[in-house]
Order: C-alpha cells, then sequence, then structure tokens
C-alpha cells in the first residue's frame, strides 16, 4: 500500500512555517520566467550561468577535496566568449533551470562548439563527463548539473517536430518547443522508472546486469509501460526478473536520474512472502541476483569505492547518490529498529 501523502511531505527538508513565503515567491518567479520571453531575458543579465561543453558540467575545486558547479554572471560569459571569438549571441541558447535561494535565476548553456581547452582557461575549471562529475558533486549539487544536462540534452536532440519533419523552435526560458507548422507543442521528457528494494522480512534482494562493474550489486529497476501505474509496473518487474510475487508496497521518494538519459526513479520497497523466496533469475536481463543479510548489506555499505583491478571481490553497492543506496539504508534502519523493538 501507498503512504498517504501526508507522511511525504513531511519527509521534504522545507519548513513551510518559515519559509513559505520565499518558496513560493521563487516558484512562481521561475514560473513567469517560463511563461513570459521578455522577463526571462532581463533575468538572464542578472542570474547565474552554468557552463556545458557537449553535456559535460565545468567544475572548479575550491579546495582539494571539494568539487563545485562554477557559477558565472552573465557579463562574466560574454567576457569568456568574446575573448574566444564569439559574438556572444549564443547566450540565448541557455536554459533556466531554477532559482537559486538569493532570488536568482539559474541557467545552463552549452557551449560545445568553442574549443574545450580555451574555455577551460578562460573560465578556470574542467569540463567533467556526467558519469564522473554527478559523483564527485556534493549531494545538493549534483541534481543541479543533471537537470542542466537533462535539457540540454533534450534541445540538442528535439530540433525536428516528429509530425510535420519542420524545425521546432523553443521559447526563452527553453521549458518547451513549439513547431509553427503543426502546431503542436513539445514539453521536455522523462521515462518513468519504478525501483524496488525487495525485502522477505529479513534479507533484502539485489541484482547485477552484465554490464555493471564488478561486484556491483542494486535494487531491481525497470521502466515502467505505457498505462501502467507504479504499483503494477514494480508488480511486473519483479516477476519477470526474479520470479517472485510482491504481496505489499510502501512509497520512499524519488529522483531525477540522467543516466544514460532522463528518468524519473520512483523508489519503494516491496514484500515478499517469507515462504515464497525462491528466485527464478531471467538471465537475459540480470547476471545474478541473490538474497543479502543484514550482515553482508552492512558490510558492502561500508565500502568506500569500488574495488581496483586485482583487488580480492568483494560486493559494493551503489553511490549516495543513487536512490537505490538511500532504499537500501532506510531498509537496514527498518531492520534495525524492528531488532530493537522485539
Ligand atoms: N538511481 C538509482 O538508484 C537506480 C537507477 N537505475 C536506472 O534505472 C533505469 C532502468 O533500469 P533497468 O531496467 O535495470 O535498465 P536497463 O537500462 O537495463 O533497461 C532495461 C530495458 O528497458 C528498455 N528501455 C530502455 N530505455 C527505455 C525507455 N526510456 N523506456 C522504456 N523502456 C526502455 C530496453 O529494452 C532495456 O534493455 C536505468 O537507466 C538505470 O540506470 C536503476 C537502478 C537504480
Amino acid at each position: 500500500m501507498l503512504r498517504p501523502l501526508r507522511l511525504l511531505l513531511s519527509g521534504l527538508k522545507t519548513q513551510p512555517s518559515r519559509c513559505c513565503s520565499s518558496f513560493v515567491s521563487r516558484m512562481r518567479y521561475v514560473n513567469r520566467l517560463k511563461e513570459d520571453d521578455e522577463a526571462c531575458a532581463a533575468a538572464l543579465k542578472d542570474g547565474s550561468i552554468f557552463l556545458f561543453h557537449r553535456l559535460s558540467p565545468l567544475l572548479r575545486r575550491p579546495d582539494a577535496r571539494t568539487f563545485s558547479p562554477a557559477a558565472f554572471t552573465c557579463s562574466d560569459v560574454q567576457l569568456v566568449l568574446q575573448r574566444l571569438g564569439s559574438d556572444g549571441s549564443q547566450l540565448k541558447e541557455a536554459v533556466l533551470i531554477g532559482c537559486s535561494e538569493q532570488n536568482q535565476a539559474q541557467f545552463c548553456l552549452d557551449v560545445g562548439e568553442l574549443d574545450q581547452a580555451a574555455v577551460e582557461e578562460a573560465s578556470q575549471g574542467t569540463f567533467i563527463d556526467l558519469r564522473k562529475a554527478f559523483f564527485l558533486l556534493p549531494a545538493a549539487e549534483a541534481p543541479l548539473v543533471s537537470k542542466g544536462q537533462a535539457l540540454l540534452r533534450w534541445h540538442q536532440t528535439s530540433r525536428f517536430c516528429g509530425a510535420s519533419g519542420q524545425p521546432t523552435q523553443r521559447n526563452r526560458a527553453g521549458s518547451q518547443r513549439f513547431c509553427s507548422s503543426s502546431s503542436t507543442v513539445y514539453y521536455p521528457k522523462m521515462s518513468a522508472v519504478a525501483v524496488a528494494l525487495v525485502s522477505d522480512g529479513s534479507r533484502c534482494l539485489l541484482g547485477r546486469q552484465p554490464s555493471f562493474p564488478r561486484g556491483l550489486y542494486s535494487a531491481l529497476a525497470g521502466f515502467c509501460d505505457m498505462g501502467e501505474t507504479l504499483e503494477e509496473a514494480l508488480c511486473r518487474e519483479v516477476a519477470e526478473e526474479v520470479g517472485l510475487e510482491i504481496q505489499s508496497i510502501s512509497y520512499s521518494s524519488s529522483q531525477h536520474w540522467p543516466f544514460p538519459h532522463s528518468s524519473f526513479m520512483l523508489g519503494c520497497h516491496a514484500l515478499v512472502s517469507p515462504t515464497h523466496t525462491q528466485l527464478s533469475v531471467d538471465n537475459s536481463e540480470l547476471e545474478d541476483a541473490r538474497w543479502f543479510t543484514m550482515d553482508e548489506i552492512t558490510r558492502a555499505l561500508q565500502v568506500k569505492a569500488p574495488p581496483r583491478r586485482g583487488d580480492p571481490p568483494i560486493i559494493w553497492l551503489p553511490p549516495k547518490h543513487a536512490l537505490a543506496n538511500r532504499l537500501i539504508r532506510e531498509w537496514v534502519e527498518q531492520q534495525r529498529q524492528s531488532e530493537g523493538g522485539e
């Protein structure tokens, strides 16, 4: 059964009583910028811009251990572009990604047509592939670059109308594209993915695909089919992949996942009967799936980095930024609480 919405909202970090008005005004401001091209163009002049080069975000290292996405003012970016021989007109290609707590509109811009090393030198940062950058960034900043990259990618791959074949035009914020020939409005798309940490009450089930790095096990996941509910997708995926029937589902949380393209991950805990735990793994989907005890999971959570070549084989789990990691930690917490309550 899904948890009631009241409980979901109480899990959010914002505290409505204290910062409701500034949160509401920021959300309404961003919404207005999506609707109003002139207001958006004005906001860009005072906003902050995160640079990408062929979809890789520019990061800086404030100190030896920290990475951060570099935020530039509009005039900073103009200077960099001019220094590299560009007339600055590509600033119009910036896409709106949000608004900071300081009420500053935030944009992303891909400068992929400029020389990468020259931009890096002029901006004192490094473009890092998102697959690496996402995990180098603090948890609060990773979603910013993943959202930016997803939007930039969508624009780069949605230049033509599927109905008329004619070029589409974007609004200033980049929140939609329009085909004047077929009058079709296109919005950025995400694929819904259901991810479940399956438990039989005392153990949890993890699987691995052949493409995973050696020793990595994760929660079971699958794309939702058209017309399916989250619950139907979870029951189908678990039946298909490991041959089990889910008895109950409780919602945990969600996440935007940029790999390989934009997915909207919906994370749940799923329970199967402790008397029906025999696995029948579909090897066309999974290389392996197995039940893990609390001790095994606790040990795997302590592994801080993937094993290097030549290291003895060990089980390790998805990194902290992944929803699967959160589900595993929640399960450990639930187990501890129920052990403590016995
Ligand atoms: N953030 C997290 O904690 C986790 C994220 N994931 C992500 O969830 C996604 C789905 O996981 P898996 O099913 O294990 O991955 P998968 O990438 O192996 O996909 C399985 C199959 O789904 C089909 N497919 C691919 N893209 C699709 C789309 N956009 N819509 C519908 N069907 C599609 C293909 O036939 C593919 O072979 C992957 O992108 C994976 O990276 C998976 C587990 C945990």
